[in-house]
């Protein structure tokens, strides 16, 4: 549905785009994930036909944006949420890009109630707080009920109770079979969203996988266990060749063991233990891991703190 190909793209002596390549399927729910500066929005921008590659292609439904006819029926997209005439209306501002596609108020009022901006679309947009015009930005993109979501960092600016309903949206347009590709520099909230993640740095792919695949590989046979003889089990795990770590007075960590054989030998020796759990890496876990020195900028101590 979305095929990105090769692209590569250069502003001056920046190389924002260095080879991206990734697919996005009807369906899914696509993270789009790298730091600052990693060419998400350049590439998102090139799939709408608003920047140019020096090379590669981008094609939605097999065609480039420029050749699609009508193309909010194809493709719906939120990229720049603040980019609103401030006099016209929320219901004005969609009723004009109704009506330069050939559509009529009925889908105007449809994507209106889709994203819950009720009597506020009657309300002049420049007032607008940051998630309400992120809610017209959504609207837009669904007025053509189109195959194919692109949003770029839709969750910015979202207060709690708009984060919550943006990930059921996103959810349902994917369980609508709709391909739906979301970018966001934070990992964290894809986590449970998204079935598959693009994860970028410095213009190219550096993971294209699905997220439980990412998850299950990451999380290394990682057990935690809670004890009061932590000494004693770690010189028991030793022994029994397994790699094991005492955390503090009352944790063990043990890498590189199932839960279930580290049960067997802690039982076989006696030590007593209250919990061994087995550890799930988080999706913030598995994109530091990945992204470790691609960022553009980058925090010193904090972030390598989160990468241990
Ligand atoms: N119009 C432009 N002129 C010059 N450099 C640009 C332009 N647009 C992007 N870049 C540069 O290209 C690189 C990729 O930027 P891009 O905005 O695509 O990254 P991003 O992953 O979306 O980052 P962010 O999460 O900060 O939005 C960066 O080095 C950026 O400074």
């Amino acid at each position: 549905m979305i095929d990105v190909s090769g692209l590569r793209k250069r502003f001056g002596p920046t190389v924002a785009l260095d080879g991206m390549t990734f697919t996005v399927a009807p369906g899914t729910v696509t993270g789009f994930v790298g730091p600052n500066g990693a060419g998400k929005s350049t590439t998102i921008r090139v799939i709408l036909g608003l920047d140019a590659p020096d090379e590669g292609h981008a094609l939605i439904g097999g065609k480039p944006y420029a050749r699609l006819p009508h193309p909010l029926h194809h493709v719906g997209a939120l990229v720049d949420a603040a980019a609103l005439q401030p006099g016209r209306t929320g219901r004005n501002h969609l009723l004009w890009l109704a009506h330069s596609q050939g559509m009529s108020a009925g889908h105007v009022d449809t994507a209106i109630e889709l994203v819950g901006l009720g009597r506020a679309a009657r309300r002049k947009a420049g007032g607008y707080s940051l998630g309400m015009r992120q809610r017209l930005g959504i609207a837009a993109a669904m007025l053509g009920d189109p195959p194919v979501i692109i949003m770029d960092e839709p969750f910015n600016g979202m207060d709690p109770e708009g984060i919550i309903w943006m990930r059921g949206l996103l959810r349902s347009l994917a369980a609508e079979g709709r391909a739906v590709l979301v970018s966001s520099h934070l990992m964290g909230e894809l986590q449970g969203i998204a079935d598959h993640v693009v994860v970028v740095g410095r213009g190219r792919v550096l993971a294209n996988a699905r997220v439980e695949d990412l998850v299950a590989r990451a999380s290394d046979d990682q057990v935690r266990l809670r004890t009061s003889a932590p000494d004693d089990a770690a010189a028991v795990l030793h022994r029994a060749g397994t790699a094991a770590t005492v955390a503090d007075a009352y944790t063990v960590t043990v890498s590189g063991t199932p839960a279930q054989r580290v049960v067997e030998v802690l039982g076989r020796a006696g030590v007593p233990f209250s919990e061994v759990t087995a550890h799930r890496a988080t999706l913030e876990e598995v994109y530091l891991r990945l992204t470790g020195g691609e960022a553009e900028y980058q925090a010193g101590t904090p972030h390598q703190e989160a990468r241990r």
